[in-house]
């Protein structure tokens, strides 16, 4: 099982470089990484496992944050309006996106990151998304809000892209033209 050791932290280089594609079919090896990144979420909320293996908690986890520089990760959101949310994504990618944007009010971590950077990261409010499920089968679908947010997040990683760089330097809390926060 994926641990807190497993995570790389800033400064490895695994987090700045640009993942590969993933052929299909997947190999055992594949397979069983993208089952671990969702692994890793499930167990990190449950209380009981998350404190035995003191476990950070987190709703993505993508494939280079355990040094695997292939374009995989997983969501796990549960506490969202509607159905929750959890799979895995191959080969991802944003095929559309609304003008608006949003970010979350409370800024953004990263479980790659041990420290607390204040500031508005912008992300679009509304994506349609595609990617691979681990049969090999392509999935589209429609994000918004906290899912669309996090998307983007694990996104950023399989292009060596982190949060904070997205922080307006001068000014961490800037407006975000045409935004709508997400409390
Ligand atoms: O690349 C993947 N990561 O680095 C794990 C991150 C991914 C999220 C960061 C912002 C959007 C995706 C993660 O889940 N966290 N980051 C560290 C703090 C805990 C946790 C988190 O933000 N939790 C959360 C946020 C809002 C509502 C409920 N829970
Ligand atoms: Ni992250």
């Amino acid at each position: 099982m994926i641990q807190m050791k497993d995570i790389v932290r800033e400064g490895h280089p695994a987090l700045r470089k640009k993942a590969v594609e993933v052929e299909f079919p997947l190999t055992d090896k594949t397979r069983e990484i993208s089952e671990e990144l969702l692994q890793y979420l499930i167990n990190s909320h449950d209380p009981d496992i998350a404190d035995k293996y003191n476990l950070r908690a987190g709703i993505g986890l993508a494939a280079p944050q355990i040094d695997v520089s292939k374009r995989i990760f997983a969501l796990h959101i549960t506490e969202i309006e509607g159905e929750p949310l959890s799979f895995v994504a191959i080969n991802p990618k944003i095929v559309s996106h609304s003008v608006e944007q949003t970010y979350l009010s409370s800024g953004e971590g990263c479980l790659s990151v041990d420290r607390d950077i204040k500031g508005f990261v912008p992300r679009y409010k509304r994506i349609t998304i595609s990617a691979y499920d681990l049969e090999g089968k392509s999935f589209k679908k429609r994000l918004k809000g906290l899912a669309a947010i996090a998307f983007q997040h694990e996104l950023d990683h399989l292009n060596g892209v982190m949060f904070y760089d997205h922080i307006n330097k001068n000014d961490p809390f800037q407006e975000i033209p045409n935004a709508v926060p997400f409390d």
